[in-house]
Order: C-alpha cells, then structure tokens, then sequence
C-alpha cells in the first residue's frame, strides 16, 4: 500500500446527499475528496423518483381512457399499450434526467474517486487499495432495496426498483410484495399498464397512512383496480411456471414478484465498527438529525444512509447540513422542516406534519372533506378520496394532515406552509381560493374545524375600519 493521501474533507456517495455536501463544502475549501462506488447518476435520476414517476405517467395517460365515454370520446377501447415503448420512453428521459447529475459530478475533475470506500478510522478511509487521511467524513451512502436471500434463487423471476425499469417487456402476471410508497406507486402504475397485478401487504396500513379513514378509502379504491391481500407477510417459492406467493390462507401464482419490502442502509460493510459507538441491529450508530453528526465524532451520516427520512428533499437537507458542519469551526443545529411525504398514487396520498397516529386524542379537532361531490373533481371526472385535516383544540392551529384525493401534492403544499408558519384555521381560511378549484374541497375540510372552534364562526374574512365614506360604506 502506498502513503496515505490528505484531505480535508472526504464525502462517500455520490447520490443528492453526497453531492449536496459537496456543494457545500465547497462554499469553504477544494480540499475535499467524492468517493464513489457503483454506478453514478443518484438513486433518485437513475431508478428511483423520476424512473418511477415516469412510468406512472405513462399507465395514468392510458387509464384515463375508462373515462373517454363520460366525456363523449368514443372508441377507447381501440387503444393499446406498447410496454417496450413505454419503458424505451421511461430510459430514455431518464438517461436525460442523469446526464445532468453526470454533468455535475464531470465538472469535480480529479475531486472524484471511483471505488468502494471502508473506514478505518475516523480520520482513515480506504478505497482501492489505498488510504486516504482526512479531517472530517460524510457518510452518503445511500440505501439498497431488500431482498431476503432466499428470494435471491428467485434470480430474473424477482424484480426490484433497480431492475424493474430495465425491462423490455413484462410477464403477465406480477406480484407486488410490501404495499409502502414504492409498493403502491408501482402496484397501481403496472395494473393500470395492463399488467395482471396481485398485491400483498403484511399490515392493514398502505403507503404509511395512519389515519383510518383514509387508509380505508385509497384501500377500496386501489382493491377496485386490483386485488390486495393484507395482513399477513408473504413468502415465495418457485415453481416450473413462475413463483408462488403464500401469505395466511392465500396463495397466487404469478410469472414475476416485484419485491417492495423496504430499503436498508448501505452501511453494512463500511466499517463502522472502527468508530466505537453503539450501533443498532440495522447498523446504524446515533445520528444528531439537526447536525447529522455521530456523537461527537468528526463522522457525519446523511441521506438514505442515515434511514431518518428516505424521501429526496429531506435528503439533500441532511447533506447540506453534513457539509456546513463538516467545514465549519462549530456544529451547527438545524430545525428540520414539516414533515410532509408524498405518494403518487391516484388519487395521490400525502401526510402532512404531525400524523393521525401522533395527535393526541384529547386535544385535536378532524376536519374532513371528501372529494366524490367536490365540483372540479367531478368536472374532471377524478371526484374520489378523502382529506382529513386535524386542528390543535387550545389554540386553533392546523398540526396535520392525512389524504388520499385528487391534486393532494398540490394542497399538501399549502398545508405545510400552513403548519410551517403556525397558522391558526382561521388566518388559513383567510387566503383567497379561486373558484372552480380542488383546494375548495380543502376549505371544506378547513371550515368544518373552524365550526368546532371557539373563535368566529361566521366569516372567514377580517374586520376591518369603516371608510367613513358615504359610497364605500
Ligand atoms: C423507486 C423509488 C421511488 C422514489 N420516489 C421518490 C419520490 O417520488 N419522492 C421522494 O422524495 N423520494 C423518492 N424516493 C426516495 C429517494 O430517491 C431517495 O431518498 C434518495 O434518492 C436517496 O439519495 P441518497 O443520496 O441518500 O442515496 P443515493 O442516491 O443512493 O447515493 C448513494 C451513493 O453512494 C454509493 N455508495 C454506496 N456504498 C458506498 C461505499 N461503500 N463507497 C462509496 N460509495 C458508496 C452508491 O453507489 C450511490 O452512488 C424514491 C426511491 C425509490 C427507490
Ligand atoms: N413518493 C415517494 O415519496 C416515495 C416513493 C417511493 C419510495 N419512497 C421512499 O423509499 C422508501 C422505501 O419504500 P418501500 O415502499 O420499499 O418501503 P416501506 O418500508 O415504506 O414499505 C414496505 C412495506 O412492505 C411491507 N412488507 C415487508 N415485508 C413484507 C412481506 N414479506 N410481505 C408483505 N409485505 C411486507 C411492510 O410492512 C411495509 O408496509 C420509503 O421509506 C420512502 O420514503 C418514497
């Protein structure tokens, strides 16, 4: 091995987190290294959020075909999917999508080493055979799908997120496998592209959602696309025509099983042992989430790698943070923002800060809209779902939110801004909402807790000082 190389600063990943570190780091030094293994473009361009949602594009625009006889559209039925064309267009704008990431990492030049790093110390990475001294790490690593290794014999019978948009083609019969965000989005999106889906969820909950209500709303919806067996863990096994899928009482043959379980930290083999901390049974050692630090280690953990919040801006957060402190004479705490997860089904789930679950009972008031009457959902012909707000009772102030309904990325926008700012119900009621716009099913939901509380019940405006002119008043 040849003499340890120095730096300043080492980041390990390559993904949003890696990069956004180095963004920052970069506001201080150039004395900093990007260690990276495996392929570059983020797991986010290259087979995660954009692959993902250009699929359920693509499966949404030909679904919208069941409802071209409402509209007075005629001969739907003469439509076809293409699915080798539809995953040629999801490559190719992904490729798009990477090739600006690629750009980026270019631009660092000798910054960036290609390999598979290993702490040795916390001061001591080794990549490639050789070491590499530094002052501060950042742990970027990003996080893998799960697969039981007794799936693995399932070999190209078994799909996950990282091989799914590289097919050409795909059997008829797939099941799906863990019903969270990924589970859901690519259930959904396959049926809808024609593919005979199955699905299996071992809790009640999809997507995350707490909330009954709602939960039972996107259940019933998506069950009416296709079947979804809850509450029981699946298990697989090969068979001469495709895989067995058995969870309680069930069991379905399908051709293929895409396996959305769950994603790990890619933590396991870069040695954290050597930094002595108590790590947990995933790995993981304590991480600060307003300075991503490891106890008081010159170590930082962001992103997927940390597991606090696997969703993409909350990722970029932790590796902005990671770099500030990384390059800075103190560590800095930084609030997080209002939680807020997304899922893009149809119609779409989000939750918004704190959740059902986390509300205490005695102190929260649910306001609640359903969309099946809602005016412009009905113009459109997408009147489905259920939007739960819940009010803090003592002061009046929008905490949550929980939804499965039409345009909820866009509403559940306003509502963290709403909880951001700690609105009171009545200063959200005092925005204008246009007319016909979905967010009026939102003002249903808004003025039904406003009913419930002490405060002014009749106008959602302000008073203001007469004018003390005889026209105007
Ligand atoms: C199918 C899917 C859909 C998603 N959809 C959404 C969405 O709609 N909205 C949303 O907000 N989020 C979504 N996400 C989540 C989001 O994509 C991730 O949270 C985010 O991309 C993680 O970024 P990261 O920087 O932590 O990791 P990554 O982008 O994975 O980067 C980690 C990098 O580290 C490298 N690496 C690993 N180990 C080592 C090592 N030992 N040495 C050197 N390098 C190493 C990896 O090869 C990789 O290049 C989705 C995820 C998936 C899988
Ligand atoms: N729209 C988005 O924001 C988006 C989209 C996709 C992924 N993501 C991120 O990716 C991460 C991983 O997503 P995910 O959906 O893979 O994981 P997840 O942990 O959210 O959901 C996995 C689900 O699989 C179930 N499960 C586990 N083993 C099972 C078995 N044997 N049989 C049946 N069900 C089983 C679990 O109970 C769980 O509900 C999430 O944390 C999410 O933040 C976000």
């Amino acid at each position: 091995m040849t003499l340890p190389v120095t730096t300043e600063i080492i980041v390990i990943g390559a993904g949003t987190a890696g990069l956004a570190a180095v963004k920052q780091v970069q506001k201080q030094t150039d004395d900093f290294l990007l260690i990276n293994a495996g392929e570059y473009g983020t797991t986010c361009a290259r087979v995660g959020c954009m692959p993902s949602k250009l699929l359920i594009e693509a499966a949404n625009a030909y679904h919208r075909r069941h409802c071209f006889d409402t509209f007075g559209i005629r001969q739907a039925e003469s439509l076809a999917i293409d699915l080798p064309a539809v995953f040629s267009r999801v490559r190719e704008l992904r490729d798009y999508y990477v090739s600006g990431v690629m750009k980026s990492v270019h631009d660092l030049g000798n910054r960036v080493v290609t390999g598979r790093a290993k702490l040795l110390s916390y001061n001591q990475v080794q990549v490639n055979n050789q070491i590499f001294q530094c002052k501060k790490i950042i742990i970027a690593t990003g996080s893998t799908p799960i697969v039981p290794e007794d799936w693995k014999t399932l070999e190209n019978k078994l799909l996950t997120t990282d091989s799914l948009f590289e097919q050409s083609d795909l059997k008829s019969r797939i099941a799906v496998i863990g019903m969270g965000a990924i589970g859901v989005e690519m259930a959904q999106a396959l049926s809808r592209l024609g593919i005979n889906v199955t699905a299996f969820s071992s809790t009640q909950q999809l997507a995350g959602l707490t909330d009954p209500e709602v939960n039972q709303s996107i259940h019933q919806l998506l069950q009416a696309e296709f079947p979804i067996y809850s509450g029981d863990k699946a298990e697989l096994s090969e068979t001469a025509n495709g895989v067995l899928v058995s969870a309680g009482n069930v069991s379905v043959e399908v051709d293929q099983v895409v396996a959305a379980i769950g994603r790990q930290a890619n933590l396991k083999h870069i040695g954290l042992e050597c930094l002595g901390v108590p790590l947990n049974d995933e790995g993981i050692p304590e991480i600060n989430p307003h300075t991503m630090q490891v106890a008081d280690l010159p170590v930082f953990i962001a992103g997927d790698a940390s597991s606090l919040n696997m969703v993409l801006h909350e990722v970029a957060d932790e590796g902005r943070i990671a770099g500030h402190n990384a390059v800075s004479a103190s560590i800095e705490h930084f609030c997080r923002r209002t939680p807020m997860r997304i899922v893009f089904t149809d119609p779409e789930i989000a939750c918004i800060g704190m959740t059902y679950e986390q509300c205490s009972e005695a102190n929260t008031l649910i306001g609640q809209a359903l969309f099946e009457d809602q005016g412009r959902a009905r113009a459109g012909q997408q009147n489905k779902g259920v939007m739960r707000l819940y009010a803090d009772k003592n002061n009046g102030r929008l905490i949550g939110a929980e939804m499965a309904a039409p345009a909820a990325e866009h509403m559940a926008h306003v509502l963290a801004l709403a909880i951001e700012q700690q609105l009171t119900i009545a200063q959200i009621l005092a925005m204008p909402i246009y007319h016909p716009v979905l967010e009026e099913g939102m003002r249903t939901a808004l003025r039904q807790l406003q009913k419930q509380l002490p405060t002014d019940k009749a106008f959602d405006l302000s008073r203001c000082e007469a004018f003390h002119s005889e026209a105007l008043d």
